[in-house]
């Protein structure tokens, strides 16, 4: 296994590559790497794949205690494969049996070995990753690497000792800091907060390999972590608390965070072993939670959302995005300010048009002081001129792709598409930021159809991560594609979705905001609602969000569809089509109450424009009169209520929408939630967490609310779901073979 050659007269590498473990079909493997030397040193070359697998782990116990054992060798170094260390473990495996040798043991044998062991640090020092470099007695990493703890970001700990070594090392605030956040550093601040003894711009293996031997021999008691105590903190006490309030505030329910801190806490408290037995304790409650697992499988759909397809047979890796080097913006309020920032920011030159004079001067001061804050925030810097500002739409005749962020109106936007088909070149990408639309009705303006889609952003469009690209029934493979690029590069998560009123995202939210009025009307407050809201875990209730949002959004859309008639009376007053309706929203603004903006909506603020939401007596009186007026007697209605009517109603609209084809797979509509709407990561997205409730039950509860309310149709299970229970209600990775038969246009 381990020969060490007898020719080795100079300075020199003889490296023997040998593969000890075969590639297995889906598991990572490792490589051995043996780097021979007059004084010899041993060079372990560690997971291949990135992440340590049980296969990966077994090779580093093997070659560390091979080379531990073997009297010629006086050092060690510990590298990655194809310049990154270790990402951590592979996630994949916690959901399975875990075999192979554990980490803590692997990591203490090496802290305790009698030579030294060097980390050197390439591309990733991540998780498990991170803990393995901080067993070993010296790190020395590359510049250009990152590292950090993300365990929490997971639903778990750095359980293989990093809540014990990292406050040891850097002191307990910045080891709260980097552990209850999960962020990455870079090596520069990791050699700053004294997590790295050397940053290096060179090879880093040859570095280490050098330093390795410069300290062949010398003294290891003062290079074991674990050895060290936490440096002293006049009041640890306090520290915590404010620490655990901190967490817990922003965390909105997420158990991780709280255990970090406590893990963080053990270190400054207690010996170091009685710290890792509370390290083990705490993960154990953390490894099987539903949050863990809930996380972990949005890490996967958040990658999934990228391999996207449509039923029309375009998918991902066979449509190929044109290149946009130049973008224009087509009307400057609020959406198109912040796209307009959002394109710069990718490195676009962008043309930004306003045709109202007074507008275009406010986005030309608005812009700019938008895109320096974000680059102090983002520590990056922004060409002056990438931005033009024109006051005509001819302006955009040579760009590569233009954003229609004009006002929400179906004639204002048909003529501007009608309007860019004229002036653009013909193979410009004409794209829509309108919420919900019709994309093809817009397509049809145009002369290339197929060159159109939507482009769905959210408020603060340079700020919020999701992006909804809907394509329309004649949009092109390219087309799709090139959205889709573009908005990765923007740094969003891009999630493409079929053309249908409101695409996934508003469609649903539009069930849930009925179901939120339906309970005011039946008896709730929006102070109840909220509460339960909020204690699920979104950052605010659905009557704070529309405070925010402004009441007026939803009325324009509800009277430009005929809804919003207020001088019904009787029980037509709250039947619309057939079906129930509440005016609620619609009254409000008639009231003037359009949230913040206005000072009053569902709350009161204190002036227009504030921030703070207080209970308002008028709003009570106002639903008690309504009440009575219609004859509703209030009934008491519990948080669970609360949260089966609003939430359930909104999952099972996203089955429909599955079931339409408008999603490819849930963990669409999951990232469309999480990064658009505010849904507790923790909670997985609404369709995982209908997976985690279990379908019968949902299915069950809808039919219970839909036989106590059959003029809501939405309330009853949607035919996807039936199906999946049907077929015994496989786990939601499977759902998609489910729903691949059903709509198999691919
Ligand atoms: C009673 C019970 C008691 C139980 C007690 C149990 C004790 C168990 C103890 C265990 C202790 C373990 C302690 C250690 C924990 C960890 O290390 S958790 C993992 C921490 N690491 C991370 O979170 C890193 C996550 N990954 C990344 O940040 C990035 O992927 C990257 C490494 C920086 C690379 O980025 P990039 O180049 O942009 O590539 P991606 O597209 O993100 O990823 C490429 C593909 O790799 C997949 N992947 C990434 N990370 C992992 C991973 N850690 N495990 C498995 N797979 C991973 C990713 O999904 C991509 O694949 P596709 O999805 O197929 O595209």
């Amino acid at each position: 296994m381990y020969n060490l050659p007898t020719n080795t007269k100079k300075w020199q590498f003889d490296i023997f590559l040998k593969k000890i473990f075969k590639k297995k079909t889906d598991a990572p493997f490792a490589q051995l790497l043996i780097n021979v030397h007059p004084l010899p040193l041993f060079h372990v070359k560690s997971p291949i794949f990135l992440f340590y697998s049980a296969s990966v782990r077994q090779g580093i116990v093997d070659s560390v205690k091979r080379a531990l054992g073997d009297q010629k060798v006086k050092s060690v170094v510990i590298c990655g494969q194809n310049g990154v260390f270790c990402g951590g473990a592979d996630i994949r495996e916690f959901g399975r049996q875990m075999s192979g040798p554990p980490l803590v043991p692997m990591i203490h044998d090496i802290e305790a070995a009698n030579k030294p062991v060097v980390a050197a640090i390439e591309g990733s020092a991540l998780g498990g990753g991170l803990e393995l470099a901080l067993g070993c007695h010296y790190r020395i990493s590359h510049s250009k690497a990152k590292l950090g703890l993300p365990e929490v970001t997971l639903g778990l700990l750095p359980a293989a000792g990093g809540t014990q070594r990292l406050p040891r090392l850097i002191g307990v605030p910045a080891a709260l800091n980097l552990i209850t956040t999960g962020r990455h550093v870079t090596a520069a601040e990791a050699l700053q907060l004294g997590i790295l003894d050397h940053v290096t711009e060179h090879n880093t293996v040859d570095v280490a390999v050098k330093f390795a031997l410069s300290v062949t021999g010398e003294s290891l008691d003062g290079r074991r972590i674990s050895s060290f105590s936490c440096a002293p903190l006049s009041d640890l006490d306090s520290l915590f608390e404010e620490a655990m309030l901190k967490v817990r505030g922003a965390a909105r329910g997420a158990i991780a965070p709280v255990a970090c801190v406590q893990a963080v806490r053990a270190a400054a408290t207690l010996p170091y072993a009685q710290g890792m037995e509370r390290e083990k304790e705490l993960m154990a409650t953390l490894f099987h939670s539903g949050q863990a697992r809930a996380l972990q499988y949005f890490f996967f759909a958040q990658r999934a959302v990228g391999r996207w397809s449509t039923p029309s047979g375009a998918r991902w890796d066979t449509s190929q995005p044109r290149p946009v080097r130049k973008a224009a913006v087509i009307g400057l309020g609020t959406m198109g300010r912040g796209i307009t920032v959002a394109l710069a920011q990718a490195g676009l030159s962008v043309v930004a048009v306003e045709t109202h004079a007074k507008q275009l001067m406010e986005a030309k001061k608005a812009v700019p002081s938008m895109l320096k804050r974000g680059a102090v925030r983002g520590g990056t810097t922004i060409e002056p001129d990438s931005i033009t500002y024109s006051e005509t739409v001819q302006a955009v005749a040579d760009v590569d792709l233009v954003i229609e962020a004009v006002f929400e109106d179906m004639a204002l936007k048909e003529k501007v598409f009608q309007q860019l088909s004229i002036v653009c070149k013909p193979d410009t990408l004409l794209c829509t930021n309108t919420s919900s639309l019709d994309v093809d009705h817009l397509a049809s303006q145009t002369r290339h159809p197929e060159l159109v889609v939507g482009m769905h952003f959210f408020a603060p469009a340079h700020v919020m991560k999701l992006l909804e690209v809907v394509y329309g029934r004649r949009s092109s493979p390219a087309a799709v594609a090139t959205a889709m690029q573009l908005g990765k590069k923007m740094g969003k998560v891009s999630v493409a979705v079929g053309n249908c009123r409101g695409f996934a995202g508003n469609r649903m939210l539009k069930r849930y905001l009925e179901q939120a009025f339906f309970l005011l009307e039946e008896g709730a407050t929006p102070e109840l609602v909220d509460r339960a809201l909020e204690e699920f875990g979104f950052p605010m209730g659905v009557f704070r969000m529309s405070d925010l949002s402004g009441l007026d959004v939803g009325w324009r859309v509800r009277k430009a569809d005929g809804l919003a008639d207020t001088s019904l009376t009787g029980t037509s007053a709250r039947v619309r089509q057939g079906c129930r309706y509440s005016p609620l929203g619609d009254l409000l603004c008639e009231h003037g109450r359009f949230g913040q903006k206005t000072g009053r909506g569902w709350y009161q603020y204190d002036k227009p424009g504030g921030r703070v939401a207080k209970s308002d007596p008028w709003l009570h009186n106002f639903l008690d009169e309504y009440r009575a007026r219609h004859g509703l007697v209030p009934r008491c209605i519990d948080q669970q209520e609360v949260l089966e009517r609003c939430l359930f109603v909104l999952i099972n609209e996203g089955f429909q929408i599955l079931e339409e084809g408008i999603a490819a797979g849930p963990e669409d509509i999951d990232a469309i939630y999480v990064f658009g709407y505010g849904w507790p990561r923790h909670r997985g997205g609404p369709m995982f967490y209908a997976d985690m409730v279990g379908l019968e039950r949902v299915v069950e509860r809808l039919e219970r609310y839909h036989q106590a309310h059959p003029n809501v149709p939405y309330l009853q299970p949607s035919g996807l779901l039936r199906r999946l229970v049907a077929n015994g209600s496989p786990p939601i990775h499977k759902w998609r073979n489910v729903i691949k038969n059903r709509n198999s246009q691919l």
